[in-house]
C-alpha cells in the first residue's frame, strides 16, 4: 500500500468504516482503469475514487452539522437527503486532512454523486467508476445496460445512469444532477 492508502486505510478503521475503505479500493482501481480506456489521467483518477466517498465517515445524520462547521453552501435538496451531502464533504477531507490540492481532482470527488454542469473527462470517469463499483449488494441492477452505453461513450454512460436514477426511487432532484443531465443532453446531440 502506498503512503495515501495507508492514511485512507487508518482514518476509516478509527472511525470503524472498513467496508468503505474496501469500496475506496474498488472505485480507485476501476476509476483508474476506466480513465486508462477513455483517456482521462489515471493517477488522477485513482486518487479522486480512493477519496471520493470519505466523507461516509460521518453518518447521515452528522452531515448537515460538519457541512455548517466547514462552512458549506448547502441546497434545499441536501437538506432534504443529507446523504448527497457527502461528496462536498469528502473534498474537504481530501483537501484538509489528506493535503489534495489538484483542482480536478477535487471536483470529481465533490459531484462524484450528482454529477454537475460541464462536467470534465475526469468527472465523468470517476462517477461512472463508482456506479459500476457500487456500494450495494452484489452487482447493481443497471450493470449490463450501463456498459452498453459506456461502451457507445462515457457521456452515454453517464446520461444512461442519470436517465436511470431518474425513473427508479429518486428522492431528490439535485440541482447538479439535472444540470449534468443538460449539459450531457447537449453534448451528446452536438457530436
Ligand atoms: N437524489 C437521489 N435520490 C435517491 N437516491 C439517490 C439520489 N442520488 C443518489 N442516490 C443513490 O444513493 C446511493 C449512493 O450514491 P453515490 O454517491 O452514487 O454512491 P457512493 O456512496 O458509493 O458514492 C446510490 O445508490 C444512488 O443511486
Amino acid at each position: 500500500m502506498n503512503r495515501l492508502e495507508q492514511q485512507v486505510q487508518t482514518v476509516c478503521k478509527a472511525h470503524d468504516c472498513d467496508d468503505l475503505f474496501k469500496h475506496l479500493i474498488a472505485v480507485a482501481q476501476a476509476s483508474k482503469s476506466l480513465a486508462k480506456q477513455v483517456g482521462a489521467d489515471q493517477s488522477k483518477a485513482y486518487i479522486a475514487g480512493l477519496l471520493h466517498d470519505i466523507g461516509g465517515i460521518f453518518p447521515n445524520e452528522e452531515r448537515i452539522d460538519k457541512a455548517r462547521a466547514f462552512h458549506l453552501s448547502l441546497f434545499k435538496e441536501e437538506l432534504d437527503l443529507p446523504m448527497i451531502i457527502h461528496q462536498k464533504l469528502s473534498k474537504v477531507l481530501a483537501k484538509q486532512e489528506f493535503e489534495i490540492a489538484d483542482d480536478d481532482i477535487l471536483s470529481a470527488i465533490c459531484c462524484h454523486t450528482t454529477l454537475k454542469a460541464n462536467p470534465s473527462l475526469l468527472d465523468k470517469t470517476v462517477f461512472l467508476a463508482d456506479k459500476i463499483k457500487w456500494d450495494g449488494a452484489g452487482q447493481p441492477p443497471y450493470l449490463s445496460d450501463l456498459l452498453d452505453a459506456l461502451s457507445i461513450s462515457l457521456s452515454e454512460g453517464c446520461l444512461f445512469y442519470i436517465d436511470y436514477i431518474l425513473t427508479h426511487d429518486i428522492k431528490v432532484l439535485h440541482p447538479w444532477l439535472l444540470a449534468a443531465k443538460a449539459s450531457l443532453v447537449d453534448e451528446v446531440a452536438n457530436k
